[in-house]
């Protein structure tokens, strides 16, 4: 067992109550997008500017290029070190590279921050146009939104098609919805742990975490932004995480890895903590210092929202729009995004022929954590070497 001391972060409030879009960019590009983007739950968002990160050399037609889209707290931070305007270190960094399965001798890598997130892309803590932060007039987000704004990100750098969309849980919502709305721009489609439309359970998962956030005082609205160190969501924010985390991870992994036990030193019968429960605060304390609660709530409610087949005749009518080579993968142990789901991607895609099982003990965070098999579904699923070479 781990024995990390008990962090202060949810005792102390962080500095600044969340990330903001003026820290400090990394490698990070961004483009403006050119008009107000129309909404689907009407209304418009102006002033919209998405950050990406790209790999590996862009071939004259562009036609080496794949999209990765990352998950709920996820960024453009693919792969790559942490460092400066990069909290975490890439969350795939096993996948890309020289040789890696996404080979970036070979192909010409994008990951753009989601529409709506805190990672550089505008969302809740961001300036409007001309004026103050959004925060709590931020407007309603939803999957296809957000594709949108990756679509016209696309045209900016002037993508035509991907060779492949590749994403995971909310990345892999975002990828389903590219292919289904955009298939001749779709060349090839990996779809991790995702379902075709958020069930009512995970809607519920989803609002306790809104509900959590929102119950915070320091929520005010979600026009908390500007208020003094500390004074945003945390406490909320980490409770969201936590009621998360456990439903990233598994039952018999919670139970092997800590079961009954007490955090060494913080016994419960001494008003101290379960070790699980520690892990959980530290989970929740990491985020709370590297993710804005706007930002949560927004994805989450996109999430909560997502159904590839609204206003498409339904799931199956929408999906048979989608003929390109498609995977689809589910992870054994996840009881967020069930197995089930993906079999049922598998099943009414035309161009995908079975489900793909990883296996793990990890749960939902499988499609993170087991890169060694998600490794081997991107090198089946990307055309051969000779099909794309940068020249
Ligand atoms: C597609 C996307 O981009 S999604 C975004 C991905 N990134 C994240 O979600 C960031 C949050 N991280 C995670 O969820 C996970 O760390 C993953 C999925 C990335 C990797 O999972 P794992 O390697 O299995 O990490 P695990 O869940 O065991 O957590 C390890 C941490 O818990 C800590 N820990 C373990 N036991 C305890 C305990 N009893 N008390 C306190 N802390 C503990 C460890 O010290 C370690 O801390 P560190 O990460 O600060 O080094
Ligand atoms: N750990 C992942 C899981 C969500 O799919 C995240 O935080 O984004």
């Amino acid at each position: 067992m781990n024995r990390t001391a008990p962090s202060p972060a949810l005792l102390l409030p962080p500095a600044t109550g969340g990330r903001r879009e003026e820290d400090p960019p990394g490698r990070r590009s961004w483009v403006p997008l050119e008009r107000p983007l129309p909404l689907e739950a009407g209304g418009v968002l102006p002033g919209v500017r998405m950050a990406y990160e790209t790999w590996g050399r862009r071939a004259p037609d562009g036609a080496n290029a794949v999209l990765v889209l990352h998950a709920l707290t996820g960024d453009s931070h693919v792969a790559g070190p942490a460092g400066p305007g990069h909290p975490t270190a890439g969350w795939w960094d096993a996948l890309v590279g020289p040789g890696k399965a996404l080979d970036t001798e070979r192909w010409f890598v994008v990951a753009p921050n989601v529409l709506g997130g805190c990672q550089g892309s505008t969302g809740p803590s961001s300036h409007r146009p001309e004026g103050p932060r959004w925060g709590g007039d931020f407007p309603y987000l939803t999957i296809r939104d957000q594709v949108a704004a990756e679509a016209a990100l696309a045209d900016a750098l002037g993508i035509d098609s991907w060779a492949a969309v590749i994403g995971g849980s909310m990345g892999g919502m975002r990828a389903l919805e590219w292919a289904v709305s955009r298939p001749e721009r779709t060349g090839a489609l990996l779809v991790l742990a995702a379902p075709a439309a958020s069930s009512a359970e995970q809607i519920a998962w989803g609002s306790l975490q809104t509900s959590a956030i929102r119950s915070d005082p320091g929520w005010r609205g979600g026009h908390y932004h500007d208020a003094p160190p500390g004074g945003g969501p945390h406490r909320g924010l980490g409770l969201a995480r936590r009621i998360a985390h456990v439903t990233y991870r598994s039952e018999p992994e919670l139970g092997a890895r800590f079961g009954g036990a007490a955090q060494p030193d913080d016994h419960p019968w001494r008003g101290g903590r379960y070790a699980v429960e520690s892990y959980l605060d530290h989970h929740a304390a990491k985020l709370v210092h590297r993710f804005d609660a706007g930002s949560y709530v927004t994805l989450t409610e996109s999430m909560n929202g997502h159904d590839v087949g609204r206003g498409r005749g339904g799931v199956p009518r929408a999906l048979g729009r989608a003929r390109m080579p498609a995977l689809i993968a589910g992870v054994d142990s996840d009881r967020l995004h069930l197995p089930s789901q993906q079999a049922e991607l598998a099943e009414l895609l035309p161009g995908a022929d079975r489900l793909r099982v990883i296996r793990s003990p990890h749960g939902h965070d499988g499609f993170l954590i087991e890169t060694d098999q998600v490794g081997l579904l991107v090198r089946e699923l990307l055309p051969s070497p000779h099909e794309a070479r940068p020249d």
